[in-house]
């Protein structure tokens, strides 16, 4: 069971509630039922951020979630000096994941200046060594930004994770209604950076159906929790919509080399999620289709439950069979249109190109991504014409989808091709670099790293 404390505070006044009172609240509900995951909001003075630690170390939850409310919207202070002691002293160190704004992350190290991505990631790495497992640095205020950035820090790995900002009044309550969903994911069962991926997904989607309402006369008006139960044309809804942001470390499987290591196709897709990769594709040319399907439907399960999309190439019936969430085809496969006549509006469709007339093709045909190579020589694909950084950059400039590059992509050159920051790149797509070696989880962590570091420059 997940708690889940909703607070649309106006800041006209706060009204606290003695801590004795909170302890038996606590103590009433903490006692009574098996708690699995419990989400703080605002907690208005030094005594109730005790009686709450009390609590949870008298009745340990399967992961607590602290949203450190300290300064409203409008820029109230909500927490005193003495609270956001009781958050770096006790609270923090107790959290499983916390999720400050760029305000809050900013006053829990001291006011440092938050002013960019790069501020965002320092700042996750501070606030982690205060204690959280996990940290998530919300950037929907940061100026000039055209994405919604929020950075994810596991104590290991950055996670640049990027939404289109919905441009819209109606923001009330959205860091509230993220961590409430962080948490009800978690108790579902999911893995962290799962629920933080699943809950980001939400808000963008609640906004973008919310965008229009017009509710009071407040700066910020309330968006809409319930679109899920309301939205009957779904392919109107992003929440379960492809995410560009997905295609940025795109793991492409090749049974040849998981023969060569001895790895079964779900042991190499495990292996590609655990180290960051954020999409994946089933490249399997030469299973038997029972085997394939079989392989697909146990790939999916690990891919979800890390919240990353499972594309099948090629094989649009391995795709219906398995409920994979796409496909990926080329120019010689099936034509796009085609592919999304039969697998609907809800599926993600890739499609391979060369040139800008491909590009635009892929577009009218109803594609969501675009696939680009060789960027360089490959020796995975054979006969694969490589059209380099050029005829990369020529496809991007031309393309109306999100591109990721692919061919002959390693660590060696992949900073170099997200470096060249031209609109519509979104990642790259690796085979060998990743599957053609020893250690699957290392060089795909490896390769996010360097990613990320290349991201950062071209912000
Ligand atoms: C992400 C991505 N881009 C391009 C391809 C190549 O697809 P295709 O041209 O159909 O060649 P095969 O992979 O089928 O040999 C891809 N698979 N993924
Ligand atoms: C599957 C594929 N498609 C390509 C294209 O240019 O469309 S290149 C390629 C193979 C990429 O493998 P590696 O990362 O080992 O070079
Ligand atoms: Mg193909």
């Amino acid at each position: 069971m997940a708690t889940a404390h909703f607070i649309h505070l106006h800041a006209h006044g706060v009204n606290m509630v003695p801590e004795d009172f909170v302890a038996q609240q606590l103590n009433a509900v903490l006692s009574d039922m098996n708690v699995d995951v419990v989400k703080t909001g605002m907690l208005p003075s030094l005594s109730v951020v005790k009686v709450l630690c009390q609590s949870l170390r008298k009745f340990p939850v399967k992961a607590l979630v602290v949203d450190p409310v300290m300064i409203s919207t409008s820029g109230d202070i909500l927490a005193g000096p003495s609270v956001l002691a009781g958050f770096r002293d006790e609270l923090l160190p107790m959290a499983d994941i916390v999720t400050p704004n760029i305000k809050e992350a900013s006053v829990l190290l001291g006011d440092v200046p938050m002013k960019s991505v790069s501020d965002m990631r320092t700042a996750a790495k501070l606030i982690h060594d205060l204690g959280p497992r996990n940290v998530l640095v919300k950037g929907g205020d940061l100026p000039n930004s055209p994405d919604a950035i929020d950075i994810f820090y596991d104590g290991k790995e950055f996670y640049q994770l990027s939404s289109p900002r919905v441009n819209t009044r109606n923001t009330h309550g959205t860091g509230c209604t993220l961590a409430s969903c962080i948490a009800a994911e978690l108790a579902k069962g999911s893995s962290m950076l799962s629920a933080v991926k699943i809950a980001k997904r939400f808000i963008e989607s609640a906004l973008d159906y919310s965008r229009d309402l017009v509710i009071g006369n407040g700066v910020q008006g309330p968006f809409d929790h319930f679109l899920a139960l309301k939205n009957t044309n779904k392919s109107s809804c992003r929440q379960d919509r492809f995410n560009p942001s997905d295609l940025f470390l795109y793991a492409v499987t090749d049974s040849g080399m998981n023969r060569k290591w001895g790895r079964s196709i779900a042991e190499a897709v495990k292996a590609a999620v655990e180290g960051g990769a954020t999409i994946v594709q089933l490249r399997e040319k030469d299973a038997d289709t029972r085997d394939f399907v079989d392989a697909a439907k146990v790939c999916l399960e690990i891919c979800r439950s890390y919240g990353v999309p499972l594309l099948i190439n090629d094989r649009i019936d391995v795709a219906l069979a398995s409920d994979a969430d796409g496909v990926h085809v080329g120019q010689s496969d099936m034509p796009a249109h085609v592919a999304r006549t039969l697998l609907g509006p809800e599926k993600i469709i890739g499609v391979s190109c060369k040139t800008p007339e491909q590009a635009h093709q892929a577009w009218i045909g109803g594609a969501d991504y675009i696939g680009s190579g060789g960027v360089y020589p490959t020796n995975t694909k054979a006969n694969n014409r490589t059209i380099g950084l050029d005829g990369l950059t020529e496809v991007c400039k031309a393309s109306k989808l999100p591109v990721v590059a692919i061919g002959g992509i390693g660590m060696s050159n992949a900073r170099a091709v997200m470096e060249l920051g031209v609109p519509n790149l979104k990642g790259v797509a690796v085979v060998s670099a990743l599957f053609d070696r020893e250690c699957i989880v290392t060089e795909t962590r490896n390769l996010h790293t360097a990613l990320s570091e290349a991201a950062l420059l071209i912000q």
